[in-house]
C-alpha cells in the first residue's frame, strides 16, 4: 500500500495519474526553516518530516501494513535565497507578488519516499524557474479576493488564474503544481511500483 502524506488535493490529484490505489494520510509539522537553512535543505528536510509524521500515524492504525510506502513533497517558492511559503494576510501576498513581480524566481518542490521503518529512504529536490510579468497592486487585491493564492506557497498558482503572471517557466510544469510526475514515476520504480504496468491492466 502507498500512503501520500499530505493535505494537498493538488498532489493527491497528480499521484492519481500515476497509481490507482492509494491512502491519504495528511502529517502536520512545524515548517519553519532553521535559521541560515539553505532552501533546498529545507524543502528536503521538510519532505522528509511529513513522511516520518505519517508514518508515525499510520503505525497506530488497526490495519498497519508493514510493506507500506510512504511518499510526501514539499514545495517553496524561493527568490534571493528567501523562503516564500504560504501567505497569512492580503499584506503578505502583497509583499510576496512584489517581490516576484517582473522577474525570476525559484519554485522548489522535494520529494521522499521510504518504507514504514525508515531504513529504504529516497529523496530529490526539482528547481524550476518562473518568470512572472509585472504585477500591479490593484491585482494582487483582485486576485486575492479569488481565495486561489491563500494556500499557495509564494501566493499563487500556475495552474489557475496565476497563470496570467507568468511569462515563462523551465523545469517540471508538475513540480510547480505540487508533485513532480517524472521524478515521482522513477521513484516508485525503485519500491517495485510502476505506475504504466500498474495503469494498463486495467
Ligand atoms: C507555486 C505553487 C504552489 N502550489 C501549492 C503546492 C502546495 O500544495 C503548496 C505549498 O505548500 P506545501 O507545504 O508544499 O504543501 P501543502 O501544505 O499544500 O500540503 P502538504 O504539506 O500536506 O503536502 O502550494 C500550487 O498549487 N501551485 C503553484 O503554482
Amino acid at each position: 500500500m502507498l500512503v501520500l502524506a499530505s493535505a494537498s488535493p493538488r498532489r493527491k490529484e497528480l499521484l492519481s495519474l500515476l497509481v490507482k490505489e492509494f491512502k491519504v494520510l495528511p502529517a502536520d509539522i512545524d515548517e519553519t526553516p532553521h535559521h541560515q537553512e539553505l532552501a533546498k535543505d529545507y524543502v528536503v528536510r521538510m519532505a522528509v518530516e511529513k513522511a516520518k509524521a505519517a508514518i508515525k500515524k499510520y503505525k497506530v492504525q488497526a490495519d498497519a501494513d508493514a510493506s507500506a510506502i510512504f511518499m510526501a513533497s514539499d514545495t517553496s517558492v524561493v527568490i534571493e535565497g528567501d523562503i516564500l511559503g504560504k501567505p497569512t494576510s492580503l499584506d503578505d501576498s502583497r509583499s510576496m507578488l512584489r517581490r516576484l513581480s517582473g522577474r525570476s524566481h525559484q519554485v522548489i518542490t522535494s520529494l521522499c519516499l521510504c518504507d514504514l521503518e525508515f531504513d529504504q529512504v529516497v529523496t530529490k529536490c526539482i528547481i524550476n524557474d518562473v518568470l512572472f510579468r509585472d504585477i500591479s497592486d490593484v491585482e494582487v487585491a483582485q486576485y486575492w479576493k479569488t481565495g486561489e493564492p491563500h494556500d499557495k506557497a509564494g501566493s499563487y498558482a500556475i495552474q489557475g488564474l496565476g497563470a496570467v503572471f507568468v511569462r515563462s517557466m523551465s523545469g517540471s510544469y508538475s513540480a510547480v503544481v505540487g508533485l513532480p510526475l517524472y521524478e515521482a514515476a522513477q521513484m516508485l520504480a525503485q519500491f517495485g511500483i510502476h505506475p504504466l504496468e500498474e495503469l494498463s491492466h486495467e
